[in-house]
């Protein structure tokens, strides 16, 4: 069940999603109208938010290392203050009192409190990190320091280089809010605060590789070809916030369909291929065997138009196209804003500055065009190759940019790839 508890159709049909035709969605490109049952691109966006808005996963508590990436379900509080004791913050002495000072000793880091404090008039040579004595107020480092004879001398700034106990973070502060995407710097904070897990909302993904020809391995031909879309949905499902729990290839079945698709112990059931209407496309009649209420049934966008997105009370099912490119057009467009909402997360993952658009691209009639490209000084330069049968566009690429009908040459949107 969804962190806000709401599964169930009616509670879906009184939100955004599945309301196709009543409003258009006001975002980039209000020219850009739905036709036929195709939403457009950014409606179709606005719909995997809004679901995953409805359908969002429970937080749970997840051991830093494999926390990175994922959105934090709740704020994170110090558990300590920062620094969690007063600690020297330069290798040379902590003194007390005005100097000269009479060498009583050596703290290194780590050592535990021996309970003797210093007396006006004495130092003890201290390592960065060191705890320092109590009675000491400051710390005069080496370089600004002449010993001679058990004695110390310098001029010292009173509590200069000494970390004091909770200056940088009070205990019980808020460090992290909720919707925060965890990145590597955020869980070193966690871990220095004394955290061994973080709340993380991570939706769990279930993928099914459909067709009779696709291969795991061996090399493509006679009709077969390798399966590249299962390599690449971890990556992007990370990215996105969520977990792939499992990849399983069928043949084009329409009852292992559904069995697989009814039994995906996942938030989210990806399918891949089958979402064209050929003798071979079960996904839609799986989706009617399912009972499963469709919110997306086609995208007005090149490549990846035959996307859907629907949900059953136990799932919510995402169709990407075969074709490996528009495969991954479908994952930023519908699977990955899906992901995020679910997650939580308070930005979409990938939004990045609008820019020019170099190269000569012409705009599609009624559809958005996808087109993968370089961001080279400011300025988005399409890489080529980005037809709906390939990756190789999109593997040399940053972002897409994301042309509207009838573009007129202004600058355009970019989706950052994973
Ligand atoms: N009459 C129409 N036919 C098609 C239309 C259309 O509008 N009308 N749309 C075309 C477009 S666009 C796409 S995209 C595909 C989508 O088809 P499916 O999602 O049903 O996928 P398949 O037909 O199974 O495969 C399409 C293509 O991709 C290859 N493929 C499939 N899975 C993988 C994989 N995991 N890795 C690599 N390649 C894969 C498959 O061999 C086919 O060549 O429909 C068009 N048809
Ligand atoms: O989704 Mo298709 O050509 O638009 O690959």
């Amino acid at each position: 069940m969804g962190r806000n508890g709401d599964i169930r159709g009616d509670a879906h049909r009184g939100g955004a999603p599945g309301t196709h035709g009543t409003s258009e969605d006001g975002r980039t490109h209000g020219t850009h109208a739905d036709h036929g049952s195709h939403l457009s691109w950014a409606r179709a966006r606005a719909e995997a938010v809004a679901l995953g808005g409805l359908r969002g996963a429970e937080p749970r508590e997840t051991p830093l290392e494999r926390s990175l990436g994922g959105v934090l379900g709740a704020d994170v509080r110090a558990l300590v203050g920062l620094p969690a004791f007063d600690a020297s913050a330069m290798d040379g002495f902590a003194v007390a009192g005005p100097g000269p000072w009479r060498l009583v000793g050596r703290r290194l880091a780590g050592a535990p409190a021996d309970g003797a404090g210093l007396r006006p008039g004495e130092a003890v040579e201290i390592a960065t990190g060191a705890r320092v004595p109590k009675g000491s107020e400051s710390v005069l480092p080496y370089e600004r320091s002449v010993v001679r004879g058990g004695v110390v001398e310098g001029r010292v700034e009173r509590g200069r280089h000494v970390r004091w106990a909770g200056e940088e973070t009070a205990p019980g502060e808020t460090v992290l809010t909720r919707g925060t995407v965890i990145g590597p710097a955020a869980l070193g904070l966690a871990a220095s605060l004394g955290h061994a897990t973080l709340p993380v909302a991570r939706p769990r993904v279930a993928a099914l590789v459909t067709g009779d020809e696709v291969a795991t391995e061996g090399l493509p031909g006679d009709g077969r070809v390798r399966d590249a879309i299962g390599p690449l949905l971890p990556g992007v499902v990370d990215w996105a916030g969520g977990a792939l729990v499992s990849v399983r290839h069928l043949g084009d079945d329409r009852s292992a369909l559904r069995e697989a698709a009814q039994g995906a112990d996942a938030d989210v059931v990806a399918v891949c291929g089958s979402s064209s209407r050929g003798p071979a496309d079960h996904f839609r009649a799986v989706l009617d065997d399912l009972g499963a209420t469709v919110v997306v049934d086609g995208v007005a966008c090149r490549p990846g138009h035959p996307q859907l997105l629907a949900y059953t009370d136990g799932a919510v099912f995402v169709g990407l196209p075969g074709n490996p490119g528009a495969a991954l057009v479908a994952a930023v467009t519908l699977l990955a804003p899906l992901l995020r909402a679910m997650a939580g997360a308070a930005e979409p993952r990938g939004s990045l500055p609008a820019a020019v658009l170099d190269g000569g691209v012409e705009s599609h009639p009624v559809d958005t065009r996808l087109v993968a490209v370089r961001l080279v000084g400011g300025r988005a330069v399409p890489v080529g190759h980005d037809r709906p049968g390939s990756l190789r566009g999109a593997a040399l690429a940053d972002a897409y940019a994301v042309v509207p009908p009838a573009w007129d040459g202004a600058e355009v949107e970019l989706v950052g790839l994973p």
